[in-house]
Protein backbone atom coordinates (compact mmCIF):
# COMPACT_ATOMS: atom_id res chain seq x y z
CA UNK A 1 0.00 0.00 0.00
CA UNK A 2 1.10 3.57 -0.63
CA UNK A 3 1.95 5.45 2.56
CA UNK A 4 2.57 8.89 1.07
CA UNK A 5 1.47 10.13 -2.34
CA UNK A 6 2.21 13.71 -3.33
CA UNK A 7 0.95 15.04 -6.68
CA UNK A 8 1.81 18.38 -8.27
CA UNK A 9 2.50 19.86 -4.85
CA UNK A 10 3.33 23.54 -5.18
CA UNK A 11 3.70 26.21 -2.53
CA UNK A 12 4.45 29.88 -2.99
CA UNK A 13 5.28 32.17 -0.08
CA UNK A 14 4.95 35.66 -1.55
CA UNK A 15 7.51 35.78 -4.36
CA UNK A 16 9.26 32.60 -3.21
CA UNK A 17 8.28 29.37 -4.97
CA UNK A 18 9.19 26.98 -2.16
CA UNK A 19 7.76 23.86 -3.86
CA UNK A 20 7.22 23.62 -7.61
CA UNK A 21 5.14 20.64 -8.70
CA UNK A 22 6.54 17.90 -6.46
CA UNK A 23 5.44 14.36 -7.36
CA UNK A 24 6.48 11.41 -5.22
CA UNK A 25 5.16 8.13 -3.91
CA UNK A 26 6.47 6.28 -0.87
CA UNK A 27 5.31 2.74 -0.14
CA UNK A 28 4.50 1.46 3.34
CA UNK A 29 7.60 0.19 5.10
CA UNK A 30 10.15 2.21 3.11
CA UNK A 31 12.90 4.26 4.73
CA UNK A 32 13.64 7.21 2.48
CA UNK A 33 16.12 10.07 2.82
CA UNK A 34 15.27 13.60 1.70
CA UNK A 35 18.29 15.69 0.80
CA UNK A 36 19.00 19.07 -0.75
CA UNK A 37 20.78 22.31 -0.04
CA UNK A 38 19.47 24.81 2.49
CA UNK A 39 16.30 26.41 1.14
CA UNK A 40 15.59 23.63 -1.38
CA UNK A 41 12.20 22.94 0.24
CA UNK A 42 12.78 19.89 2.48
CA UNK A 43 11.05 21.29 5.59
CA UNK A 44 8.24 22.79 3.53
CA UNK A 45 7.60 19.39 1.93
CA UNK A 46 7.62 17.67 5.35
CA UNK A 47 5.19 20.27 6.73
CA UNK A 48 2.76 19.57 3.89
CA UNK A 49 3.00 15.81 4.33
CA UNK A 50 2.19 16.06 8.03
CA UNK A 51 -0.65 18.52 7.40
CA UNK A 52 0.83 21.67 8.95
CA UNK A 53 0.65 23.54 5.63
CA UNK A 54 -1.71 23.53 2.68
CA UNK A 55 -0.45 23.52 -0.88
CA UNK A 56 -1.54 25.82 -3.70
CA UNK A 57 -4.25 25.04 -6.26
CA UNK A 58 -3.71 21.73 -8.03
CA UNK A 59 -1.73 20.17 -5.17
CA UNK A 60 -2.78 16.83 -3.74
CA UNK A 61 -1.40 14.91 -0.74
CA UNK A 62 -2.69 11.44 0.07
CA UNK A 63 -1.73 9.59 3.25
CA UNK A 64 -2.39 5.84 3.45
CA UNK A 65 -4.72 6.11 0.48
CA UNK A 66 -6.88 8.91 1.94
CA UNK A 67 -6.94 12.49 0.70
CA UNK A 68 -5.18 14.58 3.32
CA UNK A 69 -5.39 17.77 1.27
CA UNK A 70 -6.37 18.88 -2.18
CA UNK A 71 -6.33 22.33 -3.80
CA UNK A 72 -5.54 24.12 -0.54
CA UNK A 73 -8.22 22.35 1.50
CA UNK A 74 -7.82 19.61 4.07
CA UNK A 75 -9.88 16.44 3.51
CA UNK A 76 -12.43 15.11 6.04
CA UNK A 77 -9.99 12.47 7.35
CA UNK A 78 -7.34 15.08 8.20
CA UNK A 79 -7.48 14.66 11.99
CA UNK A 80 -7.28 10.90 11.76
CA UNK A 81 -4.38 11.11 9.31
CA UNK A 82 -2.46 13.52 11.55
CA UNK A 83 -2.70 10.89 14.29
CA UNK A 84 -1.12 8.36 11.96
CA UNK A 85 1.81 10.62 11.14
CA UNK A 86 4.45 11.20 13.81
CA UNK A 87 6.86 14.09 13.38
CA UNK A 88 10.19 14.90 14.93
CA UNK A 89 12.17 18.04 14.29
CA UNK A 90 15.78 19.07 14.71
CA UNK A 91 14.86 20.95 17.89
CA UNK A 92 11.84 21.82 20.02
CA UNK A 93 10.68 18.22 20.25
CA UNK A 94 9.96 18.12 23.95
CA UNK A 95 8.48 20.36 26.65
CA UNK A 96 11.66 21.03 28.62
CA UNK A 97 10.14 21.49 32.09
CA UNK A 98 8.03 18.33 31.99
CA UNK A 99 9.30 14.84 32.87
CA UNK A 100 10.34 12.74 29.90
CA UNK A 101 7.52 10.26 30.55
CA UNK A 102 4.90 13.03 30.34
CA UNK A 103 6.35 14.15 27.03
CA UNK A 104 6.13 10.59 25.73
CA UNK A 105 2.57 10.22 27.03
CA UNK A 106 1.61 13.23 24.89
CA UNK A 107 1.77 10.71 22.05
CA UNK A 108 -1.57 9.23 23.15
CA UNK A 109 -3.47 12.51 23.52
CA UNK A 110 -5.28 11.75 20.25
CA UNK A 111 -6.47 8.40 21.66
CA UNK A 112 -7.85 9.51 25.07
CA UNK A 113 -10.66 11.80 26.23
CA UNK A 114 -9.91 15.55 26.16
CA UNK A 115 -10.46 15.92 29.92
CA UNK A 116 -7.86 13.24 30.71
CA UNK A 117 -5.46 14.95 28.34
CA UNK A 118 -6.13 18.38 29.86
CA UNK A 119 -5.47 17.20 33.41
CA UNK A 120 -2.68 14.83 32.46
CA UNK A 121 -4.43 11.77 33.87
CA UNK A 122 -2.87 8.61 32.52
CA UNK A 123 -3.52 5.02 33.54
CA UNK A 124 -0.85 2.74 34.96
CA UNK A 125 -0.91 0.71 31.74
CA UNK A 126 -0.35 3.85 29.68
CA UNK A 127 2.61 4.86 31.86
CA UNK A 128 4.02 1.37 31.57
CA UNK A 129 3.68 1.55 27.78
CA UNK A 130 5.49 4.91 27.79
CA UNK A 131 8.38 3.45 29.78
CA UNK A 132 8.47 0.46 27.41
CA UNK A 133 8.70 2.85 24.44
CA UNK A 134 11.58 4.66 26.12
CA UNK A 135 13.30 1.34 26.81
CA UNK A 136 12.76 0.40 23.19
CA UNK A 137 14.83 3.40 22.09
CA UNK A 138 17.44 2.66 24.75
CA UNK A 139 16.65 5.32 27.38
CA UNK A 140 14.18 3.71 29.78
CA UNK A 141 16.18 4.94 32.76
CA UNK A 142 15.51 8.65 32.07
CA UNK A 143 11.71 8.37 32.23
CA UNK A 144 11.31 10.48 35.37
CA UNK A 145 13.94 13.12 34.58
CA UNK A 146 12.98 16.53 33.31
CA UNK A 147 13.27 16.66 29.53
CA UNK A 148 15.67 19.62 29.87
CA UNK A 149 18.25 17.33 31.50
CA UNK A 150 18.57 15.06 28.45
CA UNK A 151 21.31 15.28 25.85
CA UNK A 152 20.30 16.22 22.29
CA UNK A 153 20.45 12.60 21.13
CA UNK A 154 18.39 11.40 24.12
CA UNK A 155 15.80 14.09 23.37
CA UNK A 156 15.48 12.86 19.79
CA UNK A 157 15.09 9.28 21.01
CA UNK A 158 12.40 10.38 23.51
CA UNK A 159 10.58 12.08 20.60
CA UNK A 160 10.76 8.81 18.67
CA UNK A 161 9.38 6.97 21.73
CA UNK A 162 6.44 9.41 21.74
CA UNK A 163 5.79 8.50 18.09
CA UNK A 164 5.83 4.80 18.97
CA UNK A 165 3.23 5.41 21.69
CA UNK A 166 1.16 7.41 19.22
CA UNK A 167 1.00 4.23 17.12
CA UNK A 168 1.94 6.22 14.01
CA UNK A 169 2.19 4.46 10.69
CA UNK A 170 4.48 7.10 9.22
CA UNK A 171 7.40 8.90 10.84
CA UNK A 172 8.62 12.18 9.38
CA UNK A 173 11.97 13.22 10.80
CA UNK A 174 13.11 16.70 9.77
CA UNK A 175 16.88 16.88 10.22
CA UNK A 176 16.80 14.83 13.42
CA UNK A 177 20.59 14.52 13.63
CA UNK A 178 21.67 17.94 12.40
CA UNK A 179 22.80 19.16 15.82
CA UNK A 180 24.20 15.89 17.14
CA UNK A 181 27.73 14.56 17.48
CA UNK A 182 28.49 11.54 15.24
CA UNK A 183 28.00 8.90 17.95
CA UNK A 184 24.60 10.33 19.01
CA UNK A 185 23.62 10.77 15.37
CA UNK A 186 24.33 7.10 14.67
CA UNK A 187 22.31 6.01 17.70
CA UNK A 188 19.31 8.05 16.52
CA UNK A 189 19.61 6.67 12.97
CA UNK A 190 19.94 3.14 14.40
CA UNK A 191 16.68 3.64 16.28
CA UNK A 192 14.91 4.95 13.17
CA UNK A 193 16.19 2.00 11.12
CA UNK A 194 15.14 -0.43 13.84
CA UNK A 195 11.56 0.82 14.08
CA UNK A 196 11.37 0.90 10.28
CA UNK A 197 12.43 -2.73 10.12
CA UNK A 198 10.72 -4.14 13.18
CA UNK A 199 7.52 -2.09 13.38
CA UNK A 200 7.29 -1.54 9.60
CA UNK A 201 6.93 2.19 10.12
CA UNK A 202 7.39 4.19 6.95
CA UNK A 203 10.21 6.68 7.60
CA UNK A 204 10.99 9.85 5.64
CA UNK A 205 14.06 11.54 7.07
CA UNK A 206 15.67 14.75 5.87
CA UNK A 207 19.42 14.82 6.21
CA UNK A 208 22.28 17.18 5.53
CA UNK A 209 24.80 14.44 6.22
CA UNK A 210 24.49 12.57 2.96
CA UNK A 211 26.55 9.60 4.05
CA UNK A 212 23.86 8.69 6.58
CA UNK A 213 21.42 8.51 3.67
CA UNK A 214 23.70 6.05 1.91
CA UNK A 215 24.15 3.86 4.98
CA UNK A 216 20.63 3.86 6.41
CA UNK A 217 18.18 4.61 3.59
CA UNK A 218 17.86 2.40 0.51
CA UNK A 219 16.23 5.27 -1.39
CA UNK A 220 16.95 8.98 -1.57
CA UNK A 221 14.86 11.84 -2.92
CA UNK A 222 16.78 15.03 -3.67
CA UNK A 223 15.23 18.48 -3.97
CA UNK A 224 16.57 21.56 -5.66
CA UNK A 225 14.63 24.82 -5.84
CA UNK A 226 11.46 23.04 -4.75
CA UNK A 227 11.67 20.32 -7.42
CA UNK A 228 12.53 16.64 -7.22
CA UNK A 229 15.82 16.25 -9.10
CA UNK A 230 16.69 12.70 -8.08
CA UNK A 231 14.59 9.79 -6.83
CA UNK A 232 16.32 6.46 -6.68
CA UNK A 233 18.78 4.20 -4.88
CA UNK A 234 20.96 5.97 -2.33
CA UNK A 235 24.02 3.98 -3.28
CA UNK A 236 23.80 5.33 -6.83
CA UNK A 237 24.36 8.90 -5.63
CA UNK A 238 27.77 9.99 -6.85
CA UNK A 239 29.95 12.59 -5.19
CA UNK A 240 29.84 14.60 -8.44
CA UNK A 241 26.05 14.59 -8.41
CA UNK A 242 26.00 15.69 -4.78
CA UNK A 243 28.46 18.49 -5.38
CA UNK A 244 26.32 19.65 -8.30
CA UNK A 245 23.16 19.32 -6.21
CA UNK A 246 24.53 21.53 -3.47
CA UNK A 247 26.07 23.93 -5.98
CA UNK A 248 27.49 27.06 -4.40
CA UNK A 249 26.34 25.71 -1.03
CA UNK A 250 28.46 22.57 -1.33
CA UNK A 251 30.50 23.63 1.69
CA UNK A 252 27.45 22.67 3.77
CA UNK A 253 27.55 19.17 2.32
CA UNK A 254 29.08 16.66 4.70
CA UNK A 255 30.76 14.57 2.07
CA UNK A 256 31.21 10.89 2.41
CA UNK A 257 33.69 9.49 4.79
CA UNK A 258 32.44 5.95 4.87
CA UNK A 259 30.49 5.32 8.03
CA UNK A 260 30.69 1.96 9.73
CA UNK A 261 27.40 0.12 9.31
CA UNK A 262 26.14 -0.70 12.78
CA UNK A 263 25.04 -4.26 13.24
CA UNK A 264 21.84 -3.32 15.09
CA UNK A 265 20.55 -1.32 12.14
CA UNK A 266 22.60 -1.06 9.00
CA UNK A 267 21.01 -1.13 5.63
CA UNK A 268 17.39 -2.05 5.48
CA UNK A 269 16.60 -5.15 3.49
CA UNK A 270 16.78 -4.74 -0.26
CA UNK A 271 13.08 -5.54 -0.56
CA UNK A 272 12.24 -2.21 1.05
CA UNK A 273 13.45 -0.42 -2.06
CA UNK A 274 10.56 -1.85 -3.99
CA UNK A 275 8.65 1.43 -4.05
CA UNK A 276 11.58 3.40 -5.39
CA UNK A 277 11.50 4.53 -8.93
CA UNK A 278 14.87 3.52 -10.22
CA UNK A 279 17.18 6.49 -10.38
CA UNK A 280 14.91 9.14 -11.86
CA UNK A 281 17.69 11.50 -12.85
CA UNK A 282 18.60 15.12 -12.63
CA UNK A 283 16.64 17.84 -14.31
CA UNK A 284 19.25 20.51 -15.03
CA UNK A 285 18.61 23.78 -13.18
N1 LIG B 1 6.57 30.48 6.11
C1 LIG B 1 7.40 30.91 5.14
N2 LIG B 1 7.30 32.17 4.66
C2 LIG B 1 8.10 32.59 3.67
N3 LIG B 1 9.06 31.83 3.08
C3 LIG B 1 9.20 30.58 3.52
C4 LIG B 1 8.38 30.05 4.58
N4 LIG B 1 8.75 28.76 4.80
C5 LIG B 1 9.75 28.51 3.93
N5 LIG B 1 10.02 29.58 3.18
C6 LIG B 1 11.02 29.66 2.11
O1 LIG B 1 10.87 28.54 1.27
C7 LIG B 1 12.15 28.04 0.87
C8 LIG B 1 12.28 26.58 1.29
O2 LIG B 1 12.41 26.56 2.71
P1 LIG B 1 12.61 25.21 3.53
O3 LIG B 1 12.68 25.57 4.98
O4 LIG B 1 11.58 24.23 3.14
O5 LIG B 1 14.03 24.72 3.02
P2 LIG B 1 14.95 23.54 3.58
O6 LIG B 1 15.40 22.75 2.40
O7 LIG B 1 14.23 22.80 4.65
O8 LIG B 1 16.17 24.35 4.19
P3 LIG B 1 17.11 23.99 5.45
O9 LIG B 1 17.95 22.82 5.04
O10 LIG B 1 17.91 25.25 5.63
O11 LIG B 1 16.21 23.72 6.62
C9 LIG B 1 13.19 28.95 1.50
O12 LIG B 1 13.56 29.93 0.56
C10 LIG B 1 12.43 29.58 2.65
O13 LIG B 1 12.97 30.86 2.96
Amino acid sequence: MTAIAVEKLSKRFGKKQALAGVDLTISEGEMVALIGASGSGKSTLMRHICGLERGDAGSIVRILGEVQQQDGKFGPKMRDLRGKTGVIFQQFNLVARLPVITNVLCGILGHISPWRGTFGIFTRAEKRAAIESLARVGIGEVAWQRASTLSGGQQQRAAIARTLLQRSKILLADEPIASLDPASARRVMDVLADINRTDKLTVLVSLHQVEYARVYCPRTIALRDGKVVYDGPSDALSDDFLTELYGSASEELVLPQRLPVKSSAGKAPASSTSGARQGRELVPA
